[in-house]
């Protein structure tokens, strides 16, 4: 088998398209969407990801700023800065670009957000409507694979969905998002003994280590749908998935590409959280 790929890059655009509409009829109801990023320290990879952010808001209508922040800059100012963000009537959206320095405690800081301006899905409120099948912002990149694998006509119901990895931001929320659909979930993490045994069994099998190249294709069964959550940045400046591409793309049946796949839906959904927000999703965070 062959697989077919799913190109995050052209639903994006489609999905996107959608999204300028959604704009368009808020204006008209005098609703511009606003998004506030924060972005603290210099790390060149979170950089670009900001300024595809402040890109997908301006082709889509919205109106967005991005707060550059030093490294040096404290918790307490931090806090402070969010807080006037939380309070401004003006501010729809508000994501705080992870990673963190060390030295700023991320989970004060999710907290500190507003759960109703909460973009990213990241507040323990809005975890806990995720958790409990309630409708609230869903964490972007969860997000994501979720409406790639619909538009391209995957059955998640009854389905056995293997996840690597257990970050809050990724693994986590896919594998519950996953269940809340109906499919058998299994994480797998670090300490999981025999992996391989999981992912042969997988007809979902969601990477999300960042472990270069680390799936070939004998870890995959045939005709499984692989989605490959790894950025991984290789020494020669390329990028690489999860998943060793030609090998497992030989036997599954549907696979997203690195770059071009998951990427750039994480920043699409971000738009859609920020439209719910701006229209002011009544049950959000209440
Ligand atoms: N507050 C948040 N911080 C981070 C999140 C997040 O969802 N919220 N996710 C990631 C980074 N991220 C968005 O912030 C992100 C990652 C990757 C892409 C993307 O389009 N990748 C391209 C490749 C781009 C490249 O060349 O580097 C692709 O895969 O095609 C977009 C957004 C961590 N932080």
């Amino acid at each position: 088998m062959t697989a077919i790929e799913m190109n995050g890059k052209d639903l994006s655009q489609k999905v996107r398209s959608d999204i300028a509409e959604d704009v368009q009829q808020l204006k008209e109801k005098g609703i511009t969407p606003h998004l506030t990023v924060i972005i603290i320290g210099d790390d060149p990879a979170s950089k670009s990801y900001v300024r595809g952010k402040e890109k997908a808001c301006s082709e889509t209508g919205m109106s967005s700023d991005i707060i550059e922040l030093p490294s040096s800059t404290t918790e307490k100012d931090l806090l402070t800065r969010i807080d006037g963000l939380n309070k401004d009537e003006t501010v729809h959206g508000i994501l705080v670009q992870l990673p963190l320095p060390d030295h700023i405690n991320e989970q004060n800081v999710i907290e500190s957000i507003s759960p109703t301006k909460d973009v990213d899905g990241f507040h323990p409120i809005n975890v806990g409507k995720l958790m409990t099948g309630q409708s609230t912002f869903l964490p972007c990149t969860p997000y994501g694979i979720i409406t790639m694998l619909n538009a391209y006509d995957v059955t998640i119901e009854g389905k056995h969905a293997v996840v690597l990895g257990r970050s809050n931001i990724v693994g986590k929320p896919v594998g519950q998002l996953l269940l809340n659909d109906n499919a058998t979930v299994t994480y797998c993490h670090s300490r999981t003994k025999n992996v391989t045994a999981f992912t042969q069994e997988a007809d979902i099998l969601i990477l999300a280590t960042g472990r270069a190249n680390s799936i070939r294709g004998e870890h995959v069964k045939s005709g499984a749908v692989v989605v490959d959550v790894g950025i991984n940045r290789m020494e020669d400046g390329t990028l690489s998935g999860d998943a060793d591409f030609p090998s497992v793309a030989e036997k599954a049946s549907l696979i997203t590409p690195v770059p071009r796949g998951v990427g750039p839906m994480t920043i699409t959904m971000l738009l859609k959280n920020t439209i719910t927000a701006a229209e002011g999703l009544d049950a959000v965070g209440k």
